[in-house]
């Protein structure tokens, strides 16, 4: 049986000693900060394709040292992280995004293909070294082609900084990764997505957590009405859910994270509330609630108190929302110390919200507010873009666009093209800042055609950028779906969440006040989402929907900011395309 226990009562909450020499040290630690204690944390890694049964099916996934899903890296703020990434994939390249991690000083290592960095080739290793600054947690993934849903992905948890103290206590955590799973490989969904005609990929088999699933069993056999057979809880250990073991009275810190290729889930505790306390690596305003949403792209950690009957186990549940489910909850257990692990809850598991009760999700949404003593954003922005997000055809195939471009990525990464103003590497027309008053966001698009383009919006440094974010209907009539938008490089303030067309009077709502600090905020089926964020990064940044195929169906921008002041880029990083035959023709 796979278990899962954090530190069971590992006080996290530390302070200084009453004894002079530890006030000292502590005071003296705390003071100098995180810097005494910081490290460089290396690690070897090999990325590869292997057999494995996520939901006790055998399938090709990609893993990292013979892991699925990928090892976890813990680290404390402010140390170096060393990843030495070796391609043993037979005949295809890869990279990883380290998602949330800002990259200050070091966009070369952001693992975007085609715009941070060239692919690592087969039998090649690449170095990622980058600081992490900020507590918090976070998570890697495969960020070329649709490696992520391939299952190249794993968690990556920042502690505080030695002296420094969380604005909350807890006695133990669990950390809790969420994906999606299809039998159909990550190759086949490529082409399908690619194919005229367009053939999409469906809804997921399988719920993860942690890489486990169920595809044709349930741990809730029992209470269906339906024939299902029990899945076992021993036996198969790539597949058996990770028991979470608790004791009473105690609290957790729960890390959970979505790494799903399209499933926008709701997480349940049977009979526990859960605190929200961290959102994306930043403090939020704590509250309480019986169940999140949670998109592909994000992070939180939300406390429980074990303090239900501790004879009983309990269900921890995963569900799909803002799509017609028609996945299986993925389940395992709480399980109270001394009950056994394998007792089944007596009762059912928890019933999520109706797919498209979207009131719901936003009223959780509307809660999440940056927690007092947060980084308030700048009163005024210098810029502001909107970004229409349409479903559209281009020469008959099924694209999204952004104000009607269809994000095409160049074979010579951004970063290098535009350090050394290779004029040919991609197209240097600035895509648009807005669509047209006359585009009804309710309706399909009139005329729904539409192009491709690897245009950047270019950012003044350290200036402040809006961005709107716009969503509308989809090429059906009636349909406007969930689009969870994560930016690189940066953190944003998100200032709200609105119905309909973004308009002058939308203004005044804006929250300039505690607004939250993310890097992935949703846009709701007819919606707009408001963002505010500094460009204070010098690099190259991806900005796009979180979900799998709608990026490799052109659902995202580029923004780029100060990259001509960025002194050296490890020639490593680019060398391919352009950028690799001008290295070449230098060295001649
Ligand atoms: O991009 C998508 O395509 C399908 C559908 O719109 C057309 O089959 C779907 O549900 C998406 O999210």
């Amino acid at each position: 049986m796979g278990s899962l226990y954090g530190s069971l009562v590992v006080p996290r909450s530390r302070s200084c000693g009453r004894v002079f020499v530890v006030v000292v040290f502590c005071c003296l630690s705390f003071l100098i900060g995180s810097s005494l204690g910081s490290k460089a944390r290396h690690f070897k890694w090999e990325a590869e394709y292997m057999f494995w049964s996520p939901d006790c099916i055998e399938h090709v996934v990609m893993g990292i040292n013979g892991q699925f899903p990928g090892p976890t890296i813990r680290a404390t703020a402010g140390d170096t992280i060393v990843v030495e990434l070796t391609n043993k994939l037979h005949t295809e390249g890869v990279v990883i995004h380290w998602h949330g991690i800002r990259q200050f000083g070091t966009p070369w290592a952001d693992g975007t293909a085609s715009i941070s960095q060239c692919v690592i080739n087969p039998g090649e290793t690449f170095v990622y070294r980058f600081k992490v600054d900020k507590a918090g947690t976070y998570f890697y993934h495969g960020h070329y082609g649709m490696q992520r849903s391939a299952g190249l992905y794993g968690s990556l948890i920042v502690d505080l900084a030695e002296g420094e103290k969380e604005p909350f206590h807890y006695d133990g955590e669990f950390n809790l990764l969420l994906s999606d799973w299809w039998h159909q490989g990550a190759h086949e969904q490529e082409v399908a997505l690619s194919s005229n005609p367009f053939r999409w990929i469906g809804e997921p088999q399988a719920l993860l957590i942690n890489g486990k699933g169920q595809y044709n069993c349930s741990l809730a056999a029992h209470f269906s009405n339906s024939s299902s057979i029990l899945c076992k809880l021993r036996g198969n250990e790539q597949c058996a859910p990770q028991i979470m073991h608790v004791l009473p009275n105690k609290t957790y810190r729960l890390r959970v994270t979505s790494t799903t290729a399209l499933a926008s889930l709701n997480l349940a505790i049977g009979n526990h509330k859960m605190v929200v306390v961290e959102a994306d690596g930043n403090y939020v305003q704590p509250f309480a609630v019986n169940d999140m949403d949670i998109y592909s792209g994000e992070s939180y950690s939300v406390l429980i108190t074990t303090d239900q009957d501790p004879s009983m186990n309990y269900w921890v549940s995963i569900s799909v929302r803002g799509r017609l489910p028609k996945t299986p909850q993925g389940l395992t257990i709480l399980n109270y110390h001394p009950t056994s692990g394998s007792k089944l809850p007596t009762l059912p598991p928890p019933v999520s919200p109706l797919w498209n009760d979207y009131a719901h999700s936003k009223s959780f949404s509307n809660k999440i507010l940056a927690l007092m003593g947060s980084a308030k954003p700048p009163t005024n922005y210098h810029r502001r873009i909107t970004l229409l997000n349409t479903q559209n055809k281009i020469n008959g195939f099924t694209k999204w666009s952004i104000n009607n471009i269809s994000l095409a990525l160049p074979a010579t990464p951004y970063l290098g093209s535009i350090k050394y103003g290779l004029k040919n590497a991609f197209d240097h027309q600035s895509p648009p800042e807005n669509f047209p008053e006359y585009y009804d966001v309710m309706k399909p698009p009139v005329n729904p055609n539409s192009t491709q383009g690897s245009g950047v919006y270019m950012l003044g440094l350290n200036s402040t950028v809006d961005v709107i974010l716009q969503n509308a209907n989809a090429l059906d009539a009636n349909v406007s779906e969930i689009h969870p938008w994560h930016l690189h490089g940066h953190d944003f303030w998100v200032l709200g969440y609105g119905e309909g067309r973004f308009s002058k009077k939308d203004e005044k709502k804006l929250n300039l006040k505690n607004p939250p600090l993310r890097n992935t905020a949703v846009i709701f089926p007819y919606g707009w989402t408001a963002l505010r964020f500094v460009a204070d990064n010098p690099g190259v940044w991806a900005f796009h929907c979180h979900i799998e195929p709608h990026l490799h169906m052109g659902m995202g921008v580029v923004f780029a900011e100060g990259v001509q002041y960025l002194k050296k880029i490890p020639r490593d990083a680019l060398a391919c395309g352009l950028t690799g035959k001008l290295f070449m023709n230098n060295k001649n």
